[in-house]
C-alpha cells in the first residue's frame, strides 16, 4: 500500500478547513496529534526500552504536539523532559506547559546535557510550515539530532528537511535520518526519502474531507490512534 502525500500548502489548507467548516478546535486537533505521537513511541520505544524520553518542541503546533505526547507519555509510565527554547505566548501553548510543570516534568535549556541522558528523542521541533534554513536557536538541536545514536521520532517531518524535496543536499540536517515518523492525517512527500518506521496518525478526518483533498484514511485497527504503513522506499 502506498498512501497519497499532502503537499505543504494542501495540508495548511485542510488544518484551516479543518478548524472552520468542520468546526474542530485546534486544542482538540493537537491533542489528538500527540496521542497519536505517544502511542506510536509505546510502539517503538516500549517502557522496557528505558523510560527517558527527551521531547524538543519547536514555536509552532509541531511542538505544540509534543507537548501533548509529553503529557500522555508521562501518564503511561515515561519520564519525559521537555526542550522548549522559544515558547509561544499563545495561551493554548501556556497550559500545556502548565500541565506539564504540574506532573513536575522538567523543562531544560542545554539540549546536548539532556540528550546525553535520554533513551529516546521525539522531534517535535518543525512541522508542515517549516521552510528556509534552520534559524537560531536550533541549528545546534539539528545537528545533534544528526549526530547521536539515540533513537529519534520525529512529528509529522523530520525537523529541517524540506516538507516537499526532503532532506537538504548538504550541510545541516543532510544526514539526519530519524528511527521513526509519525505523518499527522497523510504524509508529507518529504516521506519518499525516509527510511525507518512510518506511522500515519490524527484519526480526525472525515471521509468527505479526505476526498476532497484527496488522499486515503488508512484503516486503523480498533481503538488505536496510529497505524504502522510501509516505507516508501525510493532511493535518494
Ligand atoms: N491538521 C493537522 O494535520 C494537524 C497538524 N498539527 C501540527 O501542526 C504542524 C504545523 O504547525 P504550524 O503551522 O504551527 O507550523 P510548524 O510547527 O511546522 O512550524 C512553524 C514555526 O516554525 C518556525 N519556522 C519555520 N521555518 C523556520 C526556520 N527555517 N527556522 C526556524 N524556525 C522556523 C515558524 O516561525 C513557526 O514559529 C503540523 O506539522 C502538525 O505537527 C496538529 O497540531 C493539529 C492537527
Ligand atoms: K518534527
Amino acid at each position: 500500500m502506498t498512501l497519497k502525500t499532502l503537499g505543504a500548502k494542501a495540508a495548511a489548507a485542510l488544518d484551516q478547513e479543518l478548524m472552520s467548516t468542520c468546526a474542530f478546535s485546534i486544542d482538540q486537533l493537537m491533542e489528538l496529534a500527540g496521542l497519536s505521537v505517544s502511542q506510536a513511541i509505546y510502539r517503538v520505544h516500549p517502557l522496557n526500552k528505558g523510560r527517558r524520553v527527551l521531547v524538543a518542541c519547536g514555536p509552532g503546533n509541531n511542538g505544540g504536539d509534543g507537548l501533548v505526547a509529553a503529557r500522555h507519555l508521562f501518564y503511561y509510565g515515561y519520564q519525559p523532559t521537555i526542550f522548549y527554547p522559544k515558547r509561544s505566548k499563545n495561551e493554548l501553548y501556556h497550559r500545556l506547559a502548565k500541565q506539564l510543570e504540574d506532573l513536575q516534568v522538567p523543562f531544560v535549556d542545554d539540549f546536548q546535557s539532556a540528550l546525553n541522558s535520554t533513551d529516546h528523542v521525539v522531534d517535535a521541533i518543525f512541522g508542515f510550515s517549516f521552510s528556509g534554513e534552520v534559524r537560531e536557536p536550533f541549528p545546534k538541536v539539528i545537528q545533534a539530532l544528526e549526530e547521536t545514536k539515540i533513537p529519534i521520532t520525529s512529528v509529522d517531518a523530520p525537523s529541517s528537511w524540506n516538507i516537499e524535496d526532503g532532506p537538504p543536499k548538504s550541510g545541516l540536517g543532510s544526514a539526519f535520518m530519524p528511527t521513526a515518523l509519525v505523518s499527522l492525517t497523510a504524509p508529507k512527500p518529504l516521506v519518499k526519502y525516509f527510511k525507518g518506521r512510518h506511522f500515519v496518525g490524527g484519526r480526525f478526518v472525515s471521509p468527505s474531507i479526505a476526498k476532497k483533498y484527496d488522499f486515503e484514511v488508512p484503516e486503523y485497527p480498533g481503538v488505536d490512534q496510529v497505524v504502522e504503513v510501509p516505507t516508501t522506499n525510493e532511493k535518494l
